[in-house]
């Protein structure tokens, strides 16, 4: 457990201060220990303060340790290896298109902390050996939960996949809504970013990467 911002003040008096919210108190979220709870507590009360809100009205009493909580569960990959979830492979006599499609996530953008929501679909041509088909979505869940821009949850992916599995040929399709183009600044709701990975033989041999586009543009949406 990383020491909260209290514990690294040496001026701090732990004794005089009154009793804080229990931080966790989500029976379902698995704690996080990457994370410094109190420190985002301590931090999500300057925010409100700062805004002009009073953090001690009855109403946001709670918000704090709601918040931590809510950033220990997004950003519960980023210490992670996700690629983990592809160690477990199997020999298949099978050398086409594997395609999952329409795995669906939120991710956290990382320039304004509002989440980007959306879908990832993962192709690869396996060489010998293929993965459980939920894998890839784990992979995807599991890379989604770190701040990012949507470019590097694209090729972290890609990269995962093709290192783990030495797959012939990868191909990652991502399309998101940022929240912060449609809620906020420009303010474009319906506005859709999409970001492509290839690798292998998707990158190098057009007619694979049209056979794969196809597939994944005939069955997305
Ligand atoms: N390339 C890329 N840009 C992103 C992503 N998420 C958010 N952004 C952009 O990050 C940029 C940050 O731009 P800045 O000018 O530094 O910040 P800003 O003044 O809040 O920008 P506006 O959103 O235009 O109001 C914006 O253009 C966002 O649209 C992403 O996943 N990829
Ligand atoms: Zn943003």
């Amino acid at each position: 457990m990383i020491a909260s911002s209290k514990d690294a003040n040496p001026d701090s008096d732990a004794s005089s201060k009154p009793e804080k919210t229990p931080f966790f108190v989500d029976k379902n979220a698995p704690k996080n220990d990457a994370v410094d709870y109190p420190a985002i507590e301590d931090a999500v009360r300057v925010i409100l303060g700062a805004v002009g809100e009073d953090p001690d009205r009855e109403g946001l009493l709670e918000t704090p340790a709601r918040v931590a909580r809510m950033y220990a569960e997004m950003f519960a990959g980023l210490k992670s290896d996700p690629g983990r979830h592809l160690e477990k492979v199997f020999e298949e006599d099978y050398d086409e298109i594997v395609l999952v499609r329409d795995i669906s996530f939120c991710s956290m953008c990382e320039h304004h902390l509002l989440p980007f929501t959306g879908k990832a679909h993962i192709a690869y041509l396996p060489s010998g050996k293929v993965v459980g088909l939920s894998k890839l979505a784990r992979v995807v869940e599991e890379v989604a939960r770190r701040p990012q821009v949507q470019e590097r949850l694209t090729h972290t992916v890609a990269n995962l996949i093709e290192d783990r599995l030495s797959a012939r040929g990868v191909a990652v399709v991502v399309e998101s809504t940022h929240s912060c183009m449609t809620m906020r600044g420009i303010r474009k709701p319906g506005s859709l970013c999409l970001t492509s990975a290839m690798r292998g033989a998707f990158k190098t041999d057009p007619k694979s990467r049209s056979e794969v586009l196809g597939l994944i543009n005939r069955s997305a949406g």
